[in-house]
C-alpha cells in the first residue's frame, strides 16, 4: 500500500496482523451496500482506487483529534455541515464556493458570539453513498432500486440509470479529489481571511439573517483595524483549518483508501479526516465497527433515540478501549420530542465510566416528515427544539455540547419548512434540489448559527 504520510522518519511496516484484520469486516454481517451486478468490475475499481493517492494526510488527521480532544474538553465547538447526499453534478466552482462560505460565515458567527474556537468540518469531498430505508422506490406501477447516493447510481428513474455502476467508485474518487483541491484552495489561499469577514456575505440573497450578519462583521472589521493598528499581525489568520468528513459506508470506497501510516505502521482512512458510522450500520458486531475499530482516525457514531446507555457503553469499549482524547464522538440524532428523554441518561452514563466522547447534535435526522405531496421535509422549529434539548441536557447533567451537525447547502432552496423566511408546504416545490434529505438554506443556515451561538454562550457564562 501506498504510504500516507511524507515523513522522513524510518518506515514502520504494519504487522501481518494488522492487515489482515483490515479485511476482517469481510467475514461480518454488513449493511447497505450495493449489490453490483458485475463484481468483478467493483473489485477492479477498488483495485485502481487503491492505487491512487491518499486524499488526505496523517499529520492532518492527527492535528484533528487534537482538536477534537479540546471539543471533548469544552474547550472548542466543532461545526460540521454540507449536503446529505453531494452529487457528481454538483461540484461545481459555484457550489462549492458557497457552502464553504456558508460554514466560514456560521463559523464566525459560533466564535464571536460565543467566544469559542470553532473547528470547521465539511460533510463534502466523499459524502456519496445514502443508506436507504426500502431498497426500492415504486412510482405508479413502475418499482426500480434505490438511489443509494452518486458514487452507486444514477438518480434518474430509469432501469439503466439505478442500476449499480462500479465506473462510479473511480469517478467518486475522482469526484472528491477536485472537490478537495477547491476547498483546500479557498481556505488556504486567503480567501478564508477574517478580513474578507464582509465578502462571504456577498452574493448571497439579503435578508434578515444576512442583515443580523453583517452587522456582526462590521463589529469584527472594527476589531481587526483596532489590533491591526495596536500592531497585531493578522497575516497568521489567511489560512483556516478545513477538515472533511462522511459516513463511511461504502466499504468498496473505504477499504481501498485506507492506508499505512509509516510513522508507526498504523491503519489510516484516507477518504477524509473523519469519518462516522451512520444510525443504521453501527451495530456492534457488525462489518462497519469492525473495521472502524481498527482505524487511527478520529471516528464519529450516530446515536438515534432507541441507543440504550449499555449500547453506547459497548460502542465505546470497542471503538475507543484507549479512551484516546478526541478519537470518538457521538452525533446524537434523536428527534426534538424525545432528545430530552434520552439524552441524559447517556451523559449520566458516560460520567460513570472514564470515557471523553465528543457530544455533537445532528438535529437534522430525527426530524424527518414528509409532506401530503411526497416532500420530506423538515421543520426549522423542530431543528431548533432538538438543538435547544442538546444543550439544556448538557447543562442538566454537566457535560459539554461540542458541537453541531447539519445538512445544508449555500443555496437558497426550499427543502426545510420555517425559518424567517417562512417557506410554508406550497413553496418547497419551488426550489427542492436534494437527492435525498432535505437541507437548511443559507439563510435557515445562518439563523441556526445565531441560535447556537447563544445557547453556548449561555452554557460557558
Ligand atoms: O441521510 C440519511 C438517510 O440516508 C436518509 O434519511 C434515508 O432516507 P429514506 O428513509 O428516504 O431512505
Ligand atoms: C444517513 C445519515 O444519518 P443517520 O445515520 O443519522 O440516519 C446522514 O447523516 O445522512
Ligand atoms: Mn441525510
Amino acid at each position: 500500500m501506498t504510504p500516507v504520510d511524507d515523513s522522513t522518519e524510518p518506515v514502520v511496516a504494519a504487522s501481518p496482523q494488522v492487515l489482515a484484520g483490515l479485511d476482517h469486516w469481510r467475514t461480518l454481517d454488513i449493511k447497505h451496500q450495493p449489490t453490483w451486478p458485475d463484481p468483478t468490475a467493483a473489485q477492479a475499481a477498488s483495485a485502481q482506487i487503491a492505487t491512487f493517492p491518499p486524499l488526505v494526510f496523517a499529520g492532518e488527521i492527527d492535528q484533528l483529534r487534537d482538536r477534537l480532544a479540546k471539543a471533548a474538553r469544552g474547550e472548542a465547538f466543532l461545526l460540521q455541515g454540507g449536503d446529505c447526499a453531494e452529487t457528481f453534478a454538483g461540484a461545481t466552482a459555484d457550489q462549492i464556493r458557497s457552502r464553504v462560505k456558508t460554514l466560514l460565515q456560521m463559523a464566525v458567527v459560533l466564535t464571536y458570539g460565543a467566544s469559542m474556537p470553532v473547528v470547521k468540518m465539511g460533510r463534502m469531498a466523499g459524502q456519496f453513498a445514502k443508506p436507504r430505508s426500502s431498497d426500492v422506490e415504486a412510482r405508479g406501477e413502475v418499482t426500480l432500486p434505490a438511489y443509494r447516493g452518486d458514487i452507486v447510481n444514477g438518480y434518474d428513474f430509469t432501469p439503466e440509470s439505478r442500476e449499480p455502476d462500479a465506473a462510479r467508485l473511480v469517478q467518486g474518487y475522482h469526484t472528491a479529489a477536485s472537490t478537495l483541491n477547491l476547498v483546500r484552495a479557498f481556505t488556504q489561499g486567503g480567501f478564508a481571511s477574517l478580513k474578507e469577514v464582509h465578502s462571504w456575505n456577498r452574493g448571497f440573497a439579503s435578508n434578515p439573517a444576512n442583515a443580523r450578519y453583517e452587522g456582526l462583521a462590521r463589529e469584527i472589521d472594527r476589531a481587526i483595524r483596532f489590533m491591526e493598528a495596536a500592531g497585531a499581525d493578522f497575516d497568521e489568520l489567511r489560512r483556516v483549518e478545513f477538515y472533511t468528513g462522511h459516513e463511511g459506508l461504502l466499504m468498496d470506497y473505504e477499504r481501498p483508501l485506507t492506508r499505512i501510516d509509516s510513522r508507526n505502521g498504523t491503519p489510516v482512512a484516507t477518504s477524509a479526516h473523519f469519518l462516522w458510522i451512520g444510525e443504521r450500520t453501527r451495530d456492534l458486531d457488525g462489518a462497519h465497527v469492525d473495521y472502524f475499530s481498527r482505524i487511527r482516525n478520529p471516528i464519529g457514531v450516530k446515536l438515534g433515540p432507541s441507543t440504550t446507555p449499555q449500547a453506547m457503553e459497548a460502542l465505546i469499549d470497542k471503538l475507543d478501549p484507549e479512551r484516546e482524547p478526541g478519537r470518538l464522538t457521538f452525533i446524537t440524532r434523536m428527534g426534538a420530542g424525545k432528545i430530552r428523554d434520552v439524552l441524559p441518561g447517556l451523559l449520566e452514563h458516560v460520567k460513570t465510566l472514564d470515557a471523553n466522547p465528543l457530544w455533537v447534535t445532528d438535529p437534522m435526522h430525527g426530524n424527518g416528515v414528509t409532506t401530503p405531496t411526497g416532500y420530506k421535509t423538515r421543520r426549522f422549529d423542530d431543528i431548533v427544539d432538538e438543538v435547544k434539548g442538546f444543550f439544556e441536557s448538557h447543562r442538566a447533567v454537566g457535560t459539554h455540547p461540542g458541537g453541531i451537525h447539519v445538512e445544508l447547502t449555500g443555496d437558497d432552496v426550499t427543502e426545510c419548512l420555517g425559518g424567517s423566511e417562512h417557506i410554508d408546504e406550497a413553496s418547497l416545490a419551488t426550489r427542492y434540489e436534494s437527492l435525498c434529505d432535505p437541507r437548511l438554506n443559507h439563510m435557515q443556515s445562518l439563523e441556526l448559527a445565531f441560535l447556537v451561538a447563544e445557547e453556548l454562550s449561555a452554557t460557558t457564562r
